[in-house]
């Protein structure tokens, strides 16, 4: 059976919910608290599989360094055959119907962690870090706010994927805490910056990928397979501080605003694994030139949720709420335009490059991804349960992000991104 048959099963059971079942089998880099080395892993249902002991054991032929290397970037590099074999054999090594590890006890608890005993880190050594801008809800939400309602989408927006070159340094894994950024802002009824901590703090519900298969500098990579040189994808937060971003944008786009933090979550969910979710992505008009065009359904159907859970009060509780719910498949322009656009220059891209979708907004007020867009800049504060009022990210918030494809009777899904704020340092 192939790997992404809906009718497998693990010996390893997951529950319809989980998102982690045997049609799924991300990617990630964990350590354990025997062994701090950090090393490749699959999720199943509740566990880690080590595959490093699995090529220990001679049941997968590779050298188990490439999976001791420290990032997935080694493994990733061996190319488009070898992502899709070793997922087969994992595969093949999980289902329940295959006793080779399931009955090898010695080796099943050796390679087999629960998840909760893991740490994991991030995923890729990313090389660069492109966020795109391909909601046209978003864009036209935040072009009516920061400019001209009349004339919300800029020109250029309907003809091109807009993206601007962002900070790979400051990415990082979900669970890591961020203090809020300081930076120049200008208060609007002064002429004249001030220096202080952001007001206006905010996050940005977008899906990264990362690049699996790289091109040479001059040699764009066409539209036609260009989704070949996509390993997988992930959850990405992009913190946004509105106040500092306002002020500093014009004219080459977002700089201290964003580079202070952008998280994203731990596991890559391969193409290979969202396949069978493949949906046509909106129609677009004008029809874009023709490095743009595409023939097959670019799109995918991931259901996306955000939740905000408030500083604990006094009495150290605290609620976690979902304020945003969208999905995946509204964005106007795709992965594979955003990469022929990027390399259309004959820009070149490395194993580990991280690209953002954008902000994921839909057309209902609840399917915004971000805190301005959801409140209108502050001016109308979303009421939590309790009654706490948020315009903004306050000192305290943590934001968790959740995505899944939702399969018949199983979920093929993304865990999570979360991180919390803290005060300024
Ligand atoms: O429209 C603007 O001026 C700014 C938009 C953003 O801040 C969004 C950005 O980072 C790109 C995106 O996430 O869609
Ligand atoms: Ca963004
Ligand atoms: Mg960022």
């Amino acid at each position: 059976m192939p790997p992404n048959d809906p009718a497998l099963k693990s010996f390893i059971a997951t529950a319809p919910e989980s998102h982690f079942p045997i049609q799924n089998l991300p990617f990630g880099i964990f350590s354990s608290v025997e062994d701090a080395t950090l090393r490749v892993g699959v999720a199943i249902g509740d566990h880690v599989v080590d595959l490093a002991l699995l090529a220990d054991a001679d049941l997968l032929p590779l050298p188990s360094e490439v999976f001791r290397s420290g990032s997935l970037n080694q493994f990733v590099a061996l190319g488009h055959a070898t992502w899709r074999v070793t997922r087969e054999l994992i595969s093949h090594l999980l289902r329940d119907d295959n006793p080779l590890l399931r009955d090898d006890h010695t080796l099943r608890s050796a390679a087999l962690l629960p998840q909760e005993e893991v740490t994991l880190h991030l995923p890729m050594e990313i090389a660069g870090y492109t966020d795109f801008y391909s909601s046209k809800e978003h864009a036209t939400n935040v072009g009516s706010m920061f400019r001209d309602p009349e004339n919300a989408l800029l020109p250029n927006w309907l003809h091109m994927p807009i993206g601007y070159n962002g900070r790979a340094s400051s990415v990082v894994v979900s669970g890591t805490a961020l203090h809020r950024p300081k930076g120049q802002l200008k208060l609007p009824d002064s002429d004249a910056p001030i220096f202080a901590p952001s007001r206006k703090l905010d996050f940005e519900l977008e899906a990264g990928f990362f690049i699996g298969q790289p091109n040479a500098l001059g040699d764009p990579i066409n539209i036609a397979v260009a989704e070949q040189h996509i390993f997988g994808m992930v959850l990405l937060n992009d913190w946004s501080a509105r106040d500092l971003q306002q002020w500093e944008y014009v004219p080459l786009g977002p700089f201290n605003s964003k580079s202070f933090g952008t998280s994203i979550s731990p596991w890559v969910v391969t193409m290979e694994a969202l396949e069978p979710f493949r949906v046509a992505s909106p129609a677009q008009v004008p029809v874009p030139l023709p490095y743009l065009q595409e023939h097959t359904d670019n799109g995918f159907d991931i259901t996306l949720e955000v939740t905000l859970k408030p500083a604990e009060d006094s009495s150290g509780s605290s609620v976690g709420q979902v304020i945003c719910k969208t999905n995946f498949k509204a964005m106007y322009w795709t992965m594979a335009q955003q990469l022929a656009h990027h390399t259309v220059s004959g820009c070149n891209t490395k194993v580990g490059d991280l690209m953002g979708s954008g902000t994921i907004s839909g057309n209902t007020p609840d399917a915004c991804g971000s805190l301005l867009e959801l409140t209108r800049n502050g001016q109308n504060p979303l009421t939590l349960t309790g009654g706490a009022q948020r315009g903004f990210i306050q000192d305290g918030d943590e934001i968790s992000m959740t995505g899944w494809c939702q399969g018949d009777g199983y979920r093929v899904g993304f865990g999570n991104v979360v991180g919390k704020i803290l005060p300024v340092q």
